[in-house]
C-alpha cells in the first residue's frame, strides 16, 4: 500500500474501541451503576460513516439512539502504555456518534448477552473529519453538543468524564495492543434519545467542528 495518512483513519480498517458509562449523569439516566473501571466494547471498521452518507436504522430495531462522543485517534502503537506518556500516542481527535439500538441493547442486558447487535451494525459510528491534536489542547475541556431536527438534545463537557483520556489509553493498552489509526470513543454525556427515519442529526464541538447526518431505514435482508 502507498503512503496513507492517519488523518483518514476511517479508511485504515483499525479497531474502534468504545467506552460506556463514562459520565455519571448518563449512567444515571439509563439507571446503570457507576463503573469502578472502564466498560469497554468494540465496533468493526464497517461501522464508519462519513458526512454525505446516511445513518441506517437496522431492520431489527425500532429505538435507535444518538450518543455524541469525543473520539481519540491513535497516532502511535503501544501496549501497557504508562499514564505519564499516554498523550504521546494521540494523533488527534474526531467528533463521533455511538449509534445504539437501545431496544436491542436492553434485551441483551436483560439476558446477559453481548451488545454486538445493538452497537456494531453498519453505520453505527458516524465520524467527523480528523481534528489535529493542536486544535484541542486539553481533551478534558471539550464542549460537545447534539441537535435533532434543530432541537438540542445533548450538551456536555468532557470535564465530567469519570475516566480521563490518558487513563483510558493506558487502561485499554493493558487489555489489547493499540495501533496507529485506532479510534477510542470516550463515552456520552446525558441526553441520549431516539431518532427516526428522515430525522437530521447535527453535532459539534464548540469552536472546533460540526457535522450533519440524515437518518434512513435499512431494508430487511428478506425484503
Ligand atoms: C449504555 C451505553 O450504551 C454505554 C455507552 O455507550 C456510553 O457512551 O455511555
Ligand atoms: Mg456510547
Amino acid at each position: 500500500m502507498g503512503t496513507r495518512s492517519v488523518t483518514r483513519f476511517w479508511e485504515w480498517g483499525r479497531k474502534i474501541i468504545c467506552v460506556g458509562r463514562n459520565y455519571a449523569e448518563h449512567a444515571k439516566e439509563l439507571k446503570n451503576e457507576l463503573p469502578t473501571e472502564p466498560v469497554l466494547f468494540l465496533k468493526p471498521p464497517t461501522a464508519y460513516v462519513k458526512e454525505g452518507s446516511e445513518i441506517l436504522v437496522p431492520h431489527y430495531s425500532s429505538d435507535l439512539h444518538h450518543e455524541v462522543e469525543l473520539g481519540v485517534v491513535l497516532g502511535k502503537a503501544g501496549r501497557e502504555i504508562p499514564l505519564s506518556s499516554a498523550m504521546e500516542h494521540v494523533a488527534g481527535y474526531a467528533l463521533c456518534l455511538d449509534m445504539t439500538a437501545r431496544d436491542v441493547q436492553d434485551k441483551c442486558k436483560a439476558k446477559g448477552l453481548p451488545w454486538t447487535l445493538a452497537k456494531a451494525f453498519d453505520t453505527s459510528c458516524p465520524v467527523s473529519d480528523f481534528i489535529p491534536k493542536e486544535r484541542i489542547p486539553d481533551p478534558a475541556r471539550v464542549e460537545l453538543w447534539l441537535k435533532v431536527n434543530g432541537v438540542t438534545r445533548q450538551r456536555g463537557s468532557t470535564a465530567h468524564m469519570i475516566f480521563s483520556v490518558p487513563y483510558l489509553i493506558s487502561y485499554i493498552s493493558g487489555v489489547m495492543a493499540l495501533e496507529e489509526g485506532d479510534l477510542i470513543l470516550t463515552g456520552t454525556p446525558k441526553g441520549v434519545g431516539a431518532v427516526h427515519e428522515h430525522d437530521e442529526i447535527q453535532a459539534g464541538i464548540d469552536d472546533v467542528i460540526s457535522m450533519t447526518f440524515k437518518v434512513s431505514r435499512r431494508a430487511s435482508i428478506t425484503q
